[in-house]
């Protein structure tokens, strides 16, 4: 189980430069081919890039860069006082004002107190129509909002209108659910500079406010009060018109004050609001995830979102929903399988403070299951109640989906199990290349990120037989089988585990410079044999697929997103005849398959195939692979090859480029048969020890649905290669 990890420390430290001490680099590679819906390069805070020129490529909180280039301090240019200014400098506000992009929703006004608002709310209009510029609104507002809101946190009676708390409650079976409670974000209400786009892929949630009052201070709420008890604001239209009234003919962006109070007078579900006339603002609490240090977190911002009047009926909420779940299936149904002693014993911990408060955001209803023993997680996923959940997340490194895997294989009604549940995985292990390569990140929060938006897709598995226990199940691997230096490297250094990841360098060092020889037969079926054949067969599947996503998207957005039961409309659906083997493992070799020549297999020296692009953070070793183009990518080497070769081969495993090498083969292939001819090693599947016995592998094609971010694995630049 440690050889995926350890097979990334082979090139870290072994031969290549520990990766750049940026921010970006511990938790997070650099994947920065992304157009997709949601940020791409984490690590970075706010970006000042005019919202003008935004084109939905780099989704950052965007900020015009004219504006101040803090997001902590409001700064407003108002005549007041030194000593007021820096008063009104740290009030927070109650709501920003915000219209919707093409983008995301965009902050108009920095912050506006609805205190201030609902208290003086006539003599703000009057002043408003006294006045000629901005300052005396700042001012008249700044003196009320300065000594009411000086912390943006809801105070606990506040959150307890919003129910915020998030206890956790224990179900049966050892389960923790966790979905029925709204967990507590702080709110960056008022902190949001004027101009900031919070991209839709950032933005978790959305909802129209219960009952504005509630977000009101103590301290001045008494005409507030009032307003809302008096019989002529009990009526939500007919003071709406009043205000409307009084406002109009000024400034629309003042329509949204008297939105303010309209807001304010609400009572009961604040659906209502939607039902309201004349495009006059709204008020909504949005959920988005905020970049913090290496992580993002979810935050709160309540926003008066203003929208033209042609849209008046439009449900500003479920706009905001579906535009932020463009593909995605709100609300998941989740289990968690969570193994305590994944990365390091760190998994759980990763979990909960990571992943959890995403995933409890984002609305998921949450169950979670701890890992108890070896193999553990092939029994929950064979028992579980497929009817309770859409996805299973496994909080661990790739051990536990691959044992999920082979769990929904061994059901007896496992078509109907892979149909209904994706298997994704949250990286809380030491080898996470599942993340790496379906959601683009080996970061956990932004996995949990990628797991609310990502698209649902199918993978190709690959089925494994050996005499040892292929006839009560065979194996499902979705990552990878090795055999020679790489899967050697690893057990016969039990020894020294004491040096740590060191152990598997000096392993691969040692094999390396001894060529060390892994004697064995392959019989290989081939969908593409030479580099160049694969090069066409990757470009046509990689087309094919964005073609099929696209029309996918279209269909999706036919049908107005996921979040019904999307099963009925997936025409992929699988069937049991789908998990028939091929070709038997005690079939003879097929006569349409091919002998690779002895003279190198006497002389193998690595021998991976694999399914997806990475199997570790920084190893780019199957750059060609696809998820679902019927095939798996075979590389094999050859123990003669010089160490002076052997350098450049390895050194290209972050890039992929070593499979450009010449002494490198690398093919696509729909099966094979390794027999070994040596007594001493193993085989490699998915990190798991296999027994040193003949093995035979074919692909079983778009087996497994899972969450791909944009739909497809990280991009590899393997076209340009
Ligand atoms: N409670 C447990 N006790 C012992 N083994 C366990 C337990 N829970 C899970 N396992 C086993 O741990 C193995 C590795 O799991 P996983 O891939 O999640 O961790 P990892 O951190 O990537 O592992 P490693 O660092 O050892 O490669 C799996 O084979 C699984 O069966």
């Amino acid at each position: 189980m440690t050889l995926r990890s350890n097979s990334t420390k082979l090139k870290r430290g072994l031969l290549l430069p520990l990766a750049p001490s940026s921010s970006t680099s511990s938790t997070e590679p650099s994947f920065d081919n992304s157009d997709s819906d949601f940020h791409k390069k984490p690590d970075r805070s706010v970006s000042f890039i005019d919202s003008r020129t935004l084109a939905g490529t780099d989704n950052e909180l965007h900020t015009n860069p004219l504006a101040s280039t803090t997001t902590k301090n409001i700064h407003v240019s108002m005549n007041l006082p030194s000593s007021l200014k820096s008063l009104r400098s740290i009030a927070v506000r109650d709501f920003n004002e915000a219209t919707l992009t093409d983008d995301g929703i965009m902050i108009t006004s920095q912050g506006i107190s609805l205190a201030s608002r609902a208290s003086d709310n006539e003599a703000f209009l009057d002043s408003r129509n006294n006045s000629t510029s901005d300052s005396s609104f700042f001012e008249t507002e700044s003196l009320v909002s300065c000594v009411t809101c000086l912390s943006d946190s809801y105070s606990t009676e506040q959150r307890n209108h919003l129910n915020l708390s998030s206890p956790s409650k224990s179900v049966g079976g050892g389960l923790n659910n966790l979905g029925d409670h709204d967990a507590s974000y702080s709110s960056v209400t008022g902190q949001m500079l004027a101009n900031t786009v919070i991209p839709y892929g950032r933005i978790l949630h959305a909802k129209y406010l219960e009952n504005p009052k509630d977000y009101l201070d103590n301290t001045d709420t008494s005409k507030a009060s009032d307003a809302s008890s008096s019989p002529s604001s009990s009526n939500l239209n007919d003071s709406d018109n009043q205000v409307n009234t009084a406002a109009a003919g000024h400034d629309d962006r003042f329509l949204a004050v008297g939105g303010t109070k309209s807001g304010i007078n609400t009572k009961g579900k604040t659906k209502k609001c939607s039902k309201r006339g004349s495009g006059e603002p709204k008020f909504v609490e949005i959920t988005f995830a905020k970049p913090r240090r290496h992580d993002i977190v979810p935050k709160r911002l309540i926003l008066s979102i203003s929208f033209p009047s042609s849209s008046a009926n439009m449900d500003i909420v479920e706009e905001i929903l579906k535009r932020s779940y463009k593909n995605a299936r709100r609300e998941r149904s989740i289990l968690v399988i969570i193994n305590p002693f994944g990365g390091k014993r760190k998994a759980k911990k990763l979990f909960m403070s990571k992943c959890k408060p995403i995933l409890l955001a984002s609305k998921c209803s949450i169950d979670t299951a701890y890992t108890k023993y070896f193999g553990h997680a092939v029994d929950i996923a064979r028992e579980v109640d497929i009817d309770k959940y859409d996805t299973i997340a496994c909080a661990s490194g790739d051990g536990i989906p691959y044992e999920v895997i082979n769990g929904l294989f061994q059901r007896p009604d496992r078509a109907e199990a892979f149909n209904k549940l994706a298997v994704t995985q949250l990286p809380c292990g030491s080898g996470n290349a599942m993340s790496v390569s379906c959601h683009w990140t080996n970061n956990p929060s932004y996995a949990a990120l990628c797991l609310v938006k990502s698209v649902e897709a199918r993978i190709d598995l690959m089925c494994c037989s050996q005499q040892s226990y292929y006839k009560e199940f065979p194996r499902l691997s979705f990552l990878s089988q090795t055999y020679g230096v790489i899967a050697e490297s690893d057990i016969n250094t039990e020894f020294i585990r004491w040096m740590g990841p060191a152990r598997f360098e000096l392993g691969v060092a040692f094999n390396v410079l001894q060529r060390k020889k892994y004697p064995c037969e392959i019989y290989v079926k081939y969908a593409a044999k030479l580099k160049n054949d694969l090069k066409v067969h990757y470009l046509e599947h990689k087309n094919r697929a964005s073609l099929r996503f696209e029309s996918e998207l279209e269909r999706n957005q036919d049908h107005e997103g996921l979040d019904g039961d999307s099963n009925s409309r997936d025409a992929d659906r699988i069937t049991e005849k789908d998990f028939k083997v091929k070709y038997p493992l005690d079939n003879a070799v097929p006569a349409d398959w091919e002998r690779i020549d002895p003279d190198l297999t006497d002389n193998l020296g690595i021998f991976y195939t694999g399914k997806m692009p990475y199997i570790a953070a920084d190893t780019k070793f199957f750059p060609a692979a696809l998820p679902a183009d019927g095939s798996m990518d075979l590389v094999i080497t050859d123990a003669r090859t010089p160490v002076t070769r052997m350098a450049p081969i390895l050194l290209g495993l972050d890039k992929g480029s070593h499979v450009l090498q010449p002494e490198v083969i690398h093919s696509k292939i729909l099966a094979y048969r390794l027999v070994p001819k040596i007594t001493n090693s193993l085989f490699s599947v998915d990190g798991e020890k296999f027994p040193l016995e003949p093995l035979q592998v074919e692909v079983m094609p778009r087996l497994c649905k899972t969450l791909l971010r944009n739909g497809s694995y990280v991009d590899t630049d393997f076209d340009s290669m």
